[in-house]
Order: C-alpha cells, then structure tokens, then sequence
C-alpha cells in the first residue's frame, strides 16, 4: 500500500515536473523526451586510475558478463549495459577500483583543463558523497589538493569512506558552510566545483536522486542559495582560474537563472567558456524562458536534456575568472592547534621507509615525493598528508587529511589497509596469495588455514591477494591460518557479493 501510494507520488510529481518544463522544448524534441523516459536508465561505472587502468575494465566485463558502451564525454567511464551480475556486487566495486555513478555527473568534472603534470588547489565545494570529489583526484592524479567541503555534517560520513576507498593522499575534508569561502580564501584556487544543492527535477528519479514536489518559494531559496555559492566560488577562485558550475535539475530558475543573475551583478569580472568540444553533439542551454532572455553568454551551458546522450537531466557551465571580485574579507574560523599531530623528522620517516622495503619491497619514500606529502604522527597511525595543504591552508580544522599509512604495533609500523589497497600492486614482496576456494572466506572476514605458499616469518603481516590479482587486504602469518586483518567496514555478507 505504501510503495503504491509512493510510486504514484512519484509519477505525480514527474508529471508536475514535465508541465512545467513542457513550454521550453519544440515539439520533435518533446516527442523524443517523452521516448527516452521509456528506456529504463542504464547504469555505469567511472574507474578508479589510482587502483585500476582501463583494460582491467574490459577484464572485468568478460568475468561478470557485463555489456560496455563508453560514454563520449568521459574517458573513464562506461554505461554497463547488460550485466550477468549486478556492478554493485563485485570485489572491485567492494574495493574501491571503481565507482558507480549516472553518466551525466561525470560531465562537470571532465569540463575542467587540468595541465598534465600541474598540481592544481582545487576546492570542491558541496561535495558528499564525494562522486565528483573522487573523479576530481583521479583527473589530477592525486598530485594536487582536493579540498572536498560540505555543510551538512550527516553527509560527510559517507564523503570519508568513499575518499578512504577510493585511496587518496591529497585530499582534506572539511565541513563548512560553502558561503564563506571566498570572504576566507579570496583568489586562492586552481579550479573551484560547486556541485550545487538543488531541486533535483532530473527526470529520472533514482534512488540515489529521488524527485520530489518543489514549491516555489523553495526553488526561490534554493536559488539565492546557489548564487551565494557561486559568488563565493568565483571570489575564492584565483584570476584566470576555473569554475564549474553544476546542478542535476532541468529547472532553469536553478541553472540559466543564477548564471544569468551572476553576469549581470558582475559584467566583465568572469564568463561561461564554450564547452561544445567536450561533448560528441551540442546540447545548448537555453537562450531564453517565455517572458525573458537571458545574458547572451549563458547559451555557453550546457544543458542535458536526457534525451540528448541517454542520461539523467543535468546543467553544467564552465566559468572563467577574468578579474577580482569585490571581497569582503571574513575572519577564519578558530584556528585548531593540532595537539596530537606531529610531523616525523627525515630519519624517522627512513626508518618507517626500510621497514616497508624490508617487508613489502614498497618505495615510501619514492610515494611521498611523488605526491608531494609529508608523514605525521597523530596517536597510533601514519598518515600522509598533503603538503600544499600546511602550505595553504595552516591551522584550518579539518575532518580528515591524507591518507592512513601505518599502525603502531609491537613489532613496528605495519601498513595499514588503506595504503596497501591503494599501493599493494606495486609490492614485490610479503604477498600471499589465497587458493581461489578461500576468496569467499576471506571477504567475509574470516581466518583462513595456513596456505601452503607461505615461506614467511610468523608473526609477519603479509599483502593477501586472490589468483585474479586482486588485492583482498592484509593478513598476518600465524603458525597454524593467516589471520583475517579485514576491516570491519568491508567485511562482507556471502549473498552480498560475486566472486
Ligand atoms: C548535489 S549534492 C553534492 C553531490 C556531490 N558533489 C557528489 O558528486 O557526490 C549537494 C550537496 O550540497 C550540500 N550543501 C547544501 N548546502 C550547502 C552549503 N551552503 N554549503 C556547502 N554545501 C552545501 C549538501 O549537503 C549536499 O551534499
């Protein structure tokens, strides 16, 4: 009775939704509208470089019987278009080598001009679950700084866990109103994303978007809200840098209108860049609503109507920076002394770097250079952190920096899951790999009897893999079983998974 009385709710308010979206769309392209919200949405994934490449993909797809299409304007990711078992129940999904997310969010992020090799500051600036904050690293190479912020304390849980899956070190979370950004930072970043709250009138509910009835007093708020943030994007971005602007609405109050609004408040001080060749066919954004036109650069958006590449309905711009905003400076939130921080002094982080050359054959060293990060010490654990963000950001309380690399124990620093997950591949050494009957065991956290390969000192933590490859966790060599070092978090219920 329930889910009947939602399900009609919802087809109540998609019809609501497209009534009001009916007026701005010829009568051809109604037409093909109504037939794509027909087709059920086709679900896809965005690989993860930092764990995978892109022949694992189509590795994967001969595994899990899985049909691929790319999708045209993102080089990482695929529309999974039949799939003998679902792209959520896999090991890799579980273990972060990809992430599932609809194809028109992969849009914003891919309209960004990163320079090979530059290390851009980047602020993202509503960013849980951290879909687009994890496509952010993966674009820089983690070799620059993600800052991935988000007002909503409850949502920032899950923006941690999906940064700690995915394995960067250049990233901090922190949980700020989005507004005060530019008042705090005024002409700091590379490129600034505001991925922005909204009504979320996409046309195709989901369960991660559902659609639901929007009043217009709230798509007013909404609004104001949105040009708060952009205006305080546009201040904390540097002259000539980037940023995009995002919504997963169609409601042109939400996406023409606070661009339109933000022109006219601020001629000449930015503008919309055409991004006509990130994408395979133009998909315009509107040039005006019945009763007004809009500032003639808008018409630079994007606009995704779902019918234009088979996605969900979404708007995005690209914004460049031309000259400063008027800032009104803010003072900084309340410093936080990072008591139980400590940075570990060169020899401490040699000594750290032989032990893991010792055990693994893993350069800790090499690693840190190459992400420009340093080692501190906060209680038991290692964590590498970004050095740009000392460099920037100080005293700035943040939920989350880095990357956990090492866990105090009695017989020294042991790598943590985290680090071997993301760097294991590269190990030479100190891995043990599980007889394909046990794979199953293991991922539901259980230890499991010595495995005959095992010429390794007791005691010792080893890197498990499977005969696939694929890196499982950490386990430690006891006389008799490898003992299960799983996290808990990625424990796993049999029925949940394929192996
Ligand atoms: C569309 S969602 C972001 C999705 C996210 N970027 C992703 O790709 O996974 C919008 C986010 O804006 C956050 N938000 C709402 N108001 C905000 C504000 N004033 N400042 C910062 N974040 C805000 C919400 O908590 C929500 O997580």
């Amino acid at each position: 009775m329930n889910a009947k009385k939602a399900s009609l709710t919802t087809a109540q308010v998609l019809e609501d939704a497209l009534a009001r979206l009916r007026p701005l769309l010829s009568p051809q392209e109604w037409h093909a509208l109504l037939a794509e919200l027909e087709r059920p949405p086709v679900p896809a994934i965005r690989l993860n470089p930092l764990k995978a490449e892109p022949k694992d993909v189509y590795t994967w797809a001969g595994w899990y019987g899985w049909r691929l299409e790319p999708i045209p304007f993102c080089p990482m990711g695929w529309w999974v278009v039949e799939a003998a078992t679902p792209i959520s129940q896999t090991i890799e999904h579980r273990l972060g080598y990809y992430y599932i997310q609809e194809a028109a969010s992969m849009l914003p992020v891919e309209l960004f001009d990163f320079p090979a090799g530059s290390r851009p500051l980047v602020l993202d600036m509503a960013a849980s679950p951290g879909g687009k904050t994890t496509h952010l690293i993966a674009r820089t190479e983690d070799r620059g700084l993600v800052l991935a912020n988000d007002s909503s304390r409850d949502r920032l849980t899950a923006l941690r866990l999906v940064l700690q899956s995915w394995g960067a070190i250049n990233v901090a979370v922190t949980g700020f109103p989005g507004e005060h950004w530019g008042g705090w930072y005024a002409e700091t970043f590379d490129a600034v994303l505001l991925d922005a709250p909204c009504s979320m009138q996409s046309l195709r509910p989901l369960e991660s978007h559902p659609m639901r009835p929007i009043t217009p007093g709230e798509q007013q708020r909404l609004a104001q809200r949105q040009v708060a943030l952009l205006l305080s994007g546009l201040r904390a971005l540097k002259v000539g840098g980037q940023m995009v602007y995002a919504t997963c609405t169609l409601a042109p109050e939400e996406d023409e209108g606070v661009l339109d609004l933000a022109l006219r408040h601020y001629p000449g001080l930015f503008e919309i860049e055409s991004v006509e060749d990130r994408l395979p066919a133009p998909a315009p954004a509107l040039e005006s609503v019945p009763g007004y036109t809009y500032h003639p650069q808008v018409k630079y958006a994007v606009r995704l109507w779902p019918h234009r590449f088979h996605t969900a309905g979404f708007f995005a711009a690209r914004l460049r920076k031309l000259a400063s905003f008027p800032v009104e400076e803010k003072q900084l939130p309340r410093p936080r002394r990072r008591e139980s921080w400590r940075w570990m002094k060169a020899a401490n982080v040699n000594q750290v770097a032989e032990a893991f050359r010792e055990a693994y054959g893993m350069d800790l060293e090499a690693i840190l250079e190459a992400h420009q990060a340093g080692l501190i010490r906060r209680d038991g654990t290692l964590y590498a952190v970004p050095l740009a963000f000392e460099r920037h950001f100080g005293d700035l309380p943040v939920l989350s920096l880095g990357l956990a690399v090492a866990e105090d124990s009695p017989e020294g620093w042991v790598p943590t899951h985290d680090w071997i997950a993301r760097f294991g591949r590269f190990c030479t050494h100190g891995r043990v790999q599980l007889p394909s009957d046990r794979v199953a065991t293991w991922l539901q956290g259980e230890d499991v009897p010595f495995v005959p390969s095992l010429p390794l000192p007791s005691n010792r933590v080893v890197l498990v893999t499977d005969e696939r490859g694929r890196i499982l966790g950490r386990g430690r060599v006891l006389r008799d079983r490898l003992k299960n070092l799983l996290p808990r978090r990625l424990v796993l219920q049999r029925t949940s998974f394929v192996v």
